[in-house]
């Protein structure tokens, strides 16, 4: 889509295009590297995005134009209807009240907390030292510190208080637009999750549109509306996350977003064929052989029934065990049961599967097929 493509509409006429931020066709490469290679996407007003991908896909290099910090070779970039990346025409970074939050947060480490939150903020407009004090206790307060942080040096605080410091420092520029840089990648599990939920809450609160880039799929499908799944340059799905996570394009961004379960299969209208028995399958674009995706948790253990696996092995992580199982075969002309298919499930009862032991299983739930070849 290029902005204004009727040649008898000016561009006054036109419509805006459509999202608060819209990226159009966008290409960049670095010497001979093309690493975006015609992106589009488009993003609406107050909703969460997270761009997520494996390391090297393109994900900073996106965000980075969508800042203003790099330029595109080719393509546009439009917020709020203006076009600030569009051929020759580039808006400057600060001029696009945008928002940037860095992996490690970037604070700098000579200021205080308020001195670095202050350097956000346009002192102009607040009159005097204690309005200015005042809007650095609010930045601090949504993201949830105590105002007497604000004296603190940045190492006098933990990783995660370290990110919503820098947080409230971008989030003093007012910007409509956030731009999250992997921010919680630095931090240990708990917390990360706890800030991750802290950060999502202020910025819904105050109704700023977010871009999360992550490679962490977990993340980005708790943390978004919206999952652009970035892959070699290109964004391979966009979609919300139940649709890409259960219903994934491809094989591919299949096994990018969690445990795949993948069986061939013969597709005849909607109901596939295959070692678990008859799958039905949502929306089929091919027929015939095919790979049938289901994910581990749609298999599930049961008292009886004609679907039956051997236990090859178990992996325990506590809450849950992972059983990697044989699905049993048919019999052969002697009657001896042919290998079947090896596949991985989960269950939360450890006991019930011990190598060797013999399981019945059950299918709840839709598959997906991909085409064969
Ligand atoms: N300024 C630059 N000059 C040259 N090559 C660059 C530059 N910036 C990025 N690249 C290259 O572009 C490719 C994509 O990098 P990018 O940082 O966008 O990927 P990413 O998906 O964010 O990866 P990660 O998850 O590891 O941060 C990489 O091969 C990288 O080496």
């Amino acid at each position: 889509m290029t902005l204004w493509k009727d040649p008898l509409m000016s561009p006054a006429d036109a419509p805006a295009p459509k999202g608060h931020l819209v990226i159009d066709a966008v290409t960049k490469s670095f010497g001979d590297t093309s690493v975006l290679r015609g992106v589009s996407l488009s993003v609406h007003r107050g909703i969460t995005t997270a761009i997520v991908g494996p390391s090297g896909s393109g994900k900073t290099t996106l965000l980075r134009l969508i800042a203003g910090f790099e330029a595109p070779d080719s393509g546009s970039i439009t917020l709020d209807g203006e076009a600030v990346a569009n051929g020759g025409r580039l808006v400057p970074a600060h001029r696009r009240n945008v928002g940037y939050v860095a992996q490690d947060g970037a604070l700098f480490p000579h200021l205080s907390v308020g001195r670095n939150i202050a350097f956000g903020l346009e002192k102009k407009r607040f009159g005097s030292k204690a309005a200015v004090e005042g809007r650095i206790a609010e930045l601090l307060d949504m993201v949830s510190l105590e105002p007497g942080y604000a004296g603190r040096r940045p190492d006098e605080l933990s990783g995660g208080q370290q990110q919503r410091v820098a947080l409230a420092r971008a989030l003093a520029r007012e910007p409509e637009l956030m731009l999250l840089d992997e921010p919680f990648s630095a931090l240990d599990a708990g917390l990360r999750v706890a800030t991750r939920k802290a950060v999502a809450r202020t910025l819904a609160a105050a109704g700023v549109t977010t871009i999360l880039v992550t490679h962490d799929q977990a993340e980005a499908l708790s943390f978004a509306d919206q999952v652009a799944v970035m892959r070699r340059g290109i964004l391979a799905q966009i979609g919300n996350p139940f649709v890409v996570y259960t219903r994934p394009a491809d094989r591919e961004t299949a096994e990018f977003l969690g445990d795949a379960v993948i069986l061939n299969a013969e597709l005849q209208g909607s109901l596939a064929t295959c070692a678990l028995g008859g799958i039905p399958v949502r929306r089929p674009t091919c027929q015939g052989k095919v790979h049938l995706m289901l994910r581990p948790e749609q298999i599930r253990i049961s008292d009886g029934g004609p679907i039956r696996g051997t236990v090859l092995e178990t992996d325990f992580f506590g809450p849950e065990v992972t059983v990697r199982l044989e699905l049993h075969g048919p019999r052969d002309a002697q009657g001896n049961r042919q290998r079947g298919e090896t596949i991985t499930i989960r269950h939360w009862n450890a006991t019930l599967a011990k190598p060797g032991s013999e399981l019945f299983l059950r299918v709840i739930g839709e598959g997906v097929a991909f085409p064969a070849s």
